[in-house]
């Protein structure tokens, strides 16, 4: 199951020329304001006939020049920033609407409502639910109208900090547990961060990059249109054990880790987040440091002050100034050590 898109069109001021594949799980499309991500959108759903090109979801054709499926045909469900459900109908009514007017619709009622947890809201009005119960419910409508494609434009932008936690391991349990393709449409990298599979980044109407989160996070040419600070790796780990010092031990890609303050059960799997400007690198083994983790490592490339590395299998950023990158011949090859100053779960 994927979604295949590669359209052109032009606006006055603007020519769009985009090309990215989908496959199941989220997809996130992420980019600054006015580069196309709306348009993409809307070409997708078949609101916009792009100039040329072809959309297929499943090697189904939604639009190719002579195709041009109406959108009430492209199988798409929908989740806005704004909830949109209809005032006068309970939760239960909104949720079986689109088995009102679409075959096959409706039919995964009970396993949605479990999913979202939707039963104890079945018989109320969405004006006395929260904002993240309403967007709980537009999910499991958008689920229930049986869509080969998910597509959320900014789900969360219009709720607040708390109802967006709230919301969050919903959306994870979504991405986790139901095998589409979901477009994520955001502006905010910790939402992309926890919940994306796979990054589409956009500037000016073209996909400059897209691929594996993982892959994606740990190219440095990619650094600032993620924006500086977030430069750096996700890691995954498997807990091993607990060190008498209450330290958790973890197996990663990277070699062994140690992981200080985090409550997790041998066996459980994290996601680890390691920040560019956290790790420091040395070309002889340090002795004497406070850092716990100290991994060996080999220069693949440096740029615009990020040091790519490779540990086993896994990249990884360091931020070095060009001063160190000098002194210490940082050039690709060079074998070093990667000192991780400190490591960030991310929720799951
Ligand atoms: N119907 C239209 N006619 C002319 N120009 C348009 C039209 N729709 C969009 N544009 C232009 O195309 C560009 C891309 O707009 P789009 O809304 O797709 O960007 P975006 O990435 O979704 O932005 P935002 O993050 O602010 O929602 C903008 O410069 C916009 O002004």
């Amino acid at each position: 199951m994927s979604l295949s898109v590669a359209f052109r069109h032009g606006f006055p001021g603007l020519d769009l020329d985009v090309a990215f594949e989908a496959p199941v799980g989220v997809t996130a499309l992420f980019g600054p304001s006015g580069c196309g991500k709306s348009t993409t959108i809307n070409a997708i759903a078949g609101l916009l006939r792009p100039d040329s090109g072809r959309i297929a979801l499943d090697g189904r054709v939604l639009f190719d020049g002579r195709t041009n499926l109406a959108p009430q045909e492209r199988r798409i469900g929908y989740v806005f920033q704004d909830a949109r459900l209809f005032p006068h109908l309970t939760v239960e009514r909104n949720l079986r609407y689109p088995a009102r007017w679409r075959r096959g619709a409706g039919r995964d009622f009970d396993r949605i409502v479990e999913m979202l947890a939707l039963g104890p809201l079945l018989q109320r009005r969405p004006a006395t639910l929260s904002g993240g119960e309403k967007q709980r419910t537009a999910i499991g409508r958008a689920l229930l109208s049986d869509p080969a494609l998910l597509v959320m434009d900014e789900p969360l932008a219009a709720l607040d900090d708390s109802r967006k936690a709230e919301i969050m391991p919903w959306l994870e349990r979504l991405r986790d547990e139901v095998r589409l393709p979901i477009l994520y449409v955001s502006h905010s990298v910790p939402e992309v961060l926890r919940l994306a599979t796979t990054l589409v980044l956009m500037q000016r109407g073209r996909v400059t990059h897209s691929g594996p989160l993982e892959t994606i996070l740990a190219d440095p040419r990619l650094a600032p249109e993620l924006g500086a600070r977030e430069a750096g790796a996700l890691i995954h780990a498997t807990v091993e054990g607990h060190e008498p010092d209450g330290m958790l031990r973890v197996r990663t890609a990277a070699g062994p880790m140690l992981l200080q303050e985090v409550e997790a059960a041998t066996g459980q799997e994290l996601r680890l987040r390691v920040l560019a400007h956290e790790v420091i690198l040395s070309r002889d083994p340090p002795q004497g440091l406070s850092a716990l983790n100290v991994l060996p490592a080999t220069v693949v490339q440096v740029s615009g002050g990020l040091v790519q590395l490779t540990l086993g299998d896994q990249r990884m950023l360091a931020q070095v100034t060009p001063r160190s990158v000098e002194t210490l011949g940082l050039t690709p090859g060079a074998a070093c050590f990667a000192i991780v100053k400190s490591v960030s779960v991310l929720p799951s």
